[in-house]
């Protein structure tokens, strides 16, 4: 049997702050539809998909806007008709929402997390971000703030590469796309694809003269990393003029060479679509990266050191 993925990328335009959950999550049903009509087999949906990007905000804690933002349950009642849209059309997807959940101490936990879903509906893995930008107070200097600290914890899941529809597919969000050790801690569990959603700003206040760079690095990290690891990598934008903050787009379809093979050119909602063959991974992981034979871990010991 072929092992590939007909890969759909459902990128996402703005989410107002008025928007609700059940109109959201009727334009993430629509771009799974399109996705079906295009023979797609598994769908990528963006970071903290279900809401608008509510970090570039200060809320208090206990601030009641706050508090919708996160996902108690997933399904919940508004996110079952995705789940059972895509059960009917046998697509598997990946989904970015905030989590709160309940520790057994009963202490609230908040969480930027993702997760892979089969084609037959149900939860295969889940990853919970580690790689958290920005700051934790309300920086008043900035046009607008990014509160990723303050809103969520490291996540506790680690790096995983799961065994999903015919492949090993791993999980990252946003920022963690931007450091090496993401790609290669999953490549060493066998990842043959990782999936990974993003908000990002094209205006990074802290130094503003890389604004006109954002494209650039987004595909610069993955391109590389894809090469390095020989993996597919699939990364899905929320994009667009979000309550007055540009958000990048660019989403796109990476082949284990580094060659982007399909890419969006709106920031709007948007489908993208690409054959991932799996076996197109050992091209690279075979040859020229092959693990086994050619790294040195003995020579790399400083890089897992705990920090000073
Ligand atoms: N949602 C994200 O993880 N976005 C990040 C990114 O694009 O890497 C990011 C990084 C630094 C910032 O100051 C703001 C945003």
């Amino acid at each position: 049997m072929k092992r590939m993925l007909n890969v759909g990328v459902a990128q996402l335009g703005p989410i107002a702050r008025n928007e609700t959950r059940s109109d959201v999550v009727a334009r993430l049903i629509k771009l799974l539809t399109q996705a079906g009509e295009k023979g797609c087999n598994f769908v990528a949906f963006p970071e903290l998909a279900l809401t608008t990007f509510f970090p570039r905000w200060f809320f208090e804690d206990g601030d009641a806007e706050l508090a919708s933002y996160y996902e108690k349950e997933m399904p919940g009642a508004e996110t079952q008709p995705l789940f059972d849209k895509a059960a009917e059309l046998g697509i598997g997807f990946y989904l970015g929402y905030a989590e709160l959940t309940t520790d057994e101490q009963g202490n609230e936990r908040r969480f930027n997390t993702s997760i892979l879903v089969d084609d037959k509906g149900t939860i295969t893995g889940k990853y919970r971000k580690i790689h958290l930008p920005g700051h934790k107070e309300n920086e008043t200097w900035r046009p607008f703030q990014h509160l990723e600290k303050r809103y969520f914890e490291v996540g506790d899941t680690g790096f995983n590469s799961w065994d999903f529809m015919g492949g090993k597919v791993g999980m990252a969000l946003c920022n963690d796309r931007r450091w090496p050790e993401t790609y290669r801690v999953m490549a060493l569990q066998g990842a043959e694809m990782i999936v990974l959603g993003y908000n990002t700003p094209m205006h990074y206040p802290p130094v503003p003269q890389h604004d006109h760079l954002q494209g650039f690095h987004n595909h610069v990290v993955m391109q590389a990393s894809a090469y390095q690891n020989g993996c597919w990598i699939i990364a899905c934008a929320k994009a667009g003029k979000e309550e007055g903050c540009d958000l990048l787009g660019q989403s796109c379809i990476i082949a284990p060479t580094g060659e982007i093979v399909a890419m969006a050119t709106t920031v709007e909602d948007e489908l993208i679509v690409g054959e991932c063959d799996f076996e197109r991974t050992r091209e690279i992981k075979e040859h020229i990266f092959n693990f086994d034979l050619h790294r040195v871990p003995e020579e790399y010991k400083i890089i897992s050191a705990p920090k000073k």
